[in-house]
């Protein structure tokens, strides 16, 4: 088993900003989405609402006819079209990068020295380009495609147990981080974040299992996307690999406290941001009425997780 350290409250609180006096839409970060497709348009609009949720200063959409015109009519905060950006998020509801008419745009994001989150179809570019300030964000199967096209073997002929299969899908996500020197974020009930180089990977345990739903992952994507931007808007320095994964961290256990949030509200409670932090305080006591949710339930669920994390300690 890999190292793995939680991340808490604490590390959160450390890294999330409200915008201050000077800040403007442009110093809180400008995120590009190159997402969704004609085939998934709805990706698109999840991907761009997990960016907003997260507090994208500014957001540019370039993609097909059907998803931008899904994405305007959704949130028509997002201005369409391709632009200078402090971090960009591709390949979420993309089937295949190669075969997309932005496929040279992609590369070209996967090669700059901007942060970029790869998800989905876009991952399948990692084994042929030189990827740079990536942060991976595969599901297991998904992990298993790209171990297996950079030659590094798959876990699906080695799965043999609930605990077998964690031990070697966290060794996956270290050798895939080790082979492309990019982050390595490997999604499930339990979220781990690779970082090339580093010793201990970020651990994420969901509080809840409502998150297993279509297109959450799309918003995650996003999320982590907004994230990045404003934290290179706010540097003089381009981020470090260490920074970039903290704020992948913080993405993803913001992602599964919204989940929680999004699941104890479709028991028709109103959860406050204080109930929010309570839970989040004491996350073994965290408990109450739960019901299903949507992908953009969990989306509409971020201000309030991000709000209790800015409550004063
Ligand atoms: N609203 C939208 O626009 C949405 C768009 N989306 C977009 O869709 C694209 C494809 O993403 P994806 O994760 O679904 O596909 P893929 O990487 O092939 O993984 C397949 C995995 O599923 C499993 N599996 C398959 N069928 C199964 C079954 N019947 N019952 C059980 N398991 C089954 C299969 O397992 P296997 O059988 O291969 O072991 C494998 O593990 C992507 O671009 C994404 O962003 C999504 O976010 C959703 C919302
Ligand atoms: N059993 C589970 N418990 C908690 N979270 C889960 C569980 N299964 C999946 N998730 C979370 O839901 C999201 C699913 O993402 P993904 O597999 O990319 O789906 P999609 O492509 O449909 O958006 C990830 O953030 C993952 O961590």
């Amino acid at each position: 088993m890999i190292a793995t350290r939680p991340f808490e409250l604490d590390d959160a609180r450390r890294l999330v900003t409200a915008p201050a006096l000077r800040d403007s839409k442009y110093t809180r970060g400008v995120t590009l989405l190159a997402t969704g497709s004609e085939e998934y348009p709805g990706a698109a609009v999840l991907s761009c609402a997990g960016a907003l949720a997260g507090g994208a200063g500014f957001m540019r959409y370039l993609g097909p006819e059907t998803p931008t015109s899904l994405v305007l009519s959704r949130l028509p905060e997002v201005v369409v079209g391709g632009g200078r950006a402090d971090a960009a998020v591709i390949g979420s509801g993309i089937g295949s990068a190669r075969d997309d008419a932005r496929a040279t745009e992609l590369r070209e994001l996967v090669e700059m020295d901007l942060p970029t989150v790869v998800d989905a179809g876009a991952l399948e570019l990692i084994a042929d380009t030189t990827p740079k300030s990536c942060i991976l964000t595969p599901h297991e199967s998904e992990l298993d495609k790209l171990g297996e096209q950079l030659g590094l073997g798959t876990i699906s002929t080695q799965k043999s147990g609930r605990r077998r299969t964690r031990t070697v899908r966290g060794k996956q996500a270290r050798s895939v981080a080790e082979h492309t020197g990019q982050i390595v974020l490997i999604k499930g009930a339990a979220t781990r974040i690779v970082t090339p180089g580093a010793e201990t990977a970020h651990l994420i345990e969901a509080p809840s299992h409502w998150a297993a739903t279509a297109g959450t992952g799309d918003v995650l994507a996003g999320m982590i996307g907004a994230f990045l931007a404003g934290a290179a808007a706010r540097s003089s320095m381009p981020l470090t690999n260490e920074e970039m994964a903290w704020q992948a961290s913080l993405g993803a256990w913001v992602h599964a406290w919204a989940a929680w949030t999004a699941a104890r509200r479709a028991s028709g409670d109103h959860i406050t941001a204080e109930e929010v932090l309570d839970a989040m305080s004491h996350p073994a006591m965290a408990a109450g009425f739960m019901g299903p949710i949507r992908a953009s339930d969990l989306a509409r669920a971020v201000p309030t997780v991000l709000a209790a994390t800015l409550a004063e300690a």
